[in-house]
């Protein structure tokens, strides 16, 4: 018997539903070990079938999509065919409601969405990718080490030909501003607090504003090439921009905001999006 490891094979970027915190954006990297006898290369399995069919395997289970506790009593779930409409109720934010292709909403048989309750649905995916002389497949998930200022934020980029069109999907991105040079981590704090579970939203997708039972709500929708995606989210949770969320078009708008309260200072942000890359913005 023998085990090999990966360590950090890939990062998923997924958005959760949560009865306390409502919509959350994470990034969370991935380590394997894979346990088994030696094939007739005298490898469990080789790196190059690790790094592309079990890093595919994962993307596809969870990368980029918005996952359900389904077991928690805040949720309700429904399969329409190919479509999928989730709904969160809970007494500080009132109803969160999510239509999508079926692909984007994945419905986790858990109360609550943890590194560990998903570990096991991962775990249970890759069985099937591996070859016969692999008897087990251990992945770690856990999010970034982060010294510096972070936010979790859920996006839709309609626009963008991969996944990242899914209307709830989201990040953990550490937040970088520097005024002349010198690094800032008061506005940088601040800014992440203000964003800490935001959904980020593009003026242009809203279809509706409206009140219901004391709450004000948002609708977004948009179709995209993988189908008719729709989001409805009480107002307060949310950020509004007049562009698309790219990361580069945050790290700008960043930068512009905070040259507002800073005019004679050069503004420098680096916006991440997730792991290890984003965008940089000089206002
Ligand atoms: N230049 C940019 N490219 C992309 C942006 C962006 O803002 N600017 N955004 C996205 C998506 O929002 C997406 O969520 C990025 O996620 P990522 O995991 O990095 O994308 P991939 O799936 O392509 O990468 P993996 O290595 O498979 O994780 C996309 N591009």
């Amino acid at each position: 018997m023998a085990s090999l490891f990966v360590e950090q094979l890939t990062v998923i970027d997924f958005s959760y539903l949560c009865p306390e915190r409502g919509l959350v954006g994470e990034s969370w990297l991935v380590d394997v070990v894979l346990d088994g006898s030696l094939n007739e290369q005298g490898m469990v399995f080789d790196f190059g079938n690790v790094k592309k069919d079990i890093k595919q395997a994962i993307d596809s289970t969870i990368d980029h999509t918005l996952v359900v506790p389904s077991k928690s009593k805040a949720i309700q779930l429904v399969d329409h065919g190919d479509i999928r409409e989730v709904m969160l109720e809970t007494s500080q934010n009132g109803i969160l409601h999510c239509q999508a292709p079926s692909a984007a909403i994945v419905p986790i048989p858990v109360d609550v969405i943890t590194p560990s309750t998903l570990k096991a649905v991962v775990e249970e995916h890759l069985k099937s990718v591996v070859p016969d002389n692999v008897d087990s497949v251990s992945v770690n998930l856990y999010p970034q080490s982060i010294q510096e200022a972070y936010y979790h934020y859920s996006h839709g980029l309609k626009k963008h030909h991969g996944d990242c069109q899914r209307i709830a999907h989201g990040h953990r991105s550490p937040l970088k501003v520097k005024l002349d040079g010198q690094t800032s981590p008061q506005l940088a704090s601040q800014w992440a607090k203000k964003w800490q579970d935001i959904y980020l939203v593009t003026e242009a997708d809203i279809l509706d504003e409206f009140e219901n039972k004391g709450f004000r709500y948002i609708k977004c929708g948009y179709q995209a090439p993988q189908g008719y995606f729709e989001l409805t989210i009480n107002k307060k949770c949310c950020y509004f921009f007049q562009t698309d969320t790219t990361v580069e078009l945050i790290a700008q708008h960043l930068a512009q905001e905070i040259k507002k309260d800073y005019p004679s200072h050069q503004v420098t942000v680096h916006a991440y999006e997730g792991y290890k890359k984003g965008a940089i913005a000089t206002a």
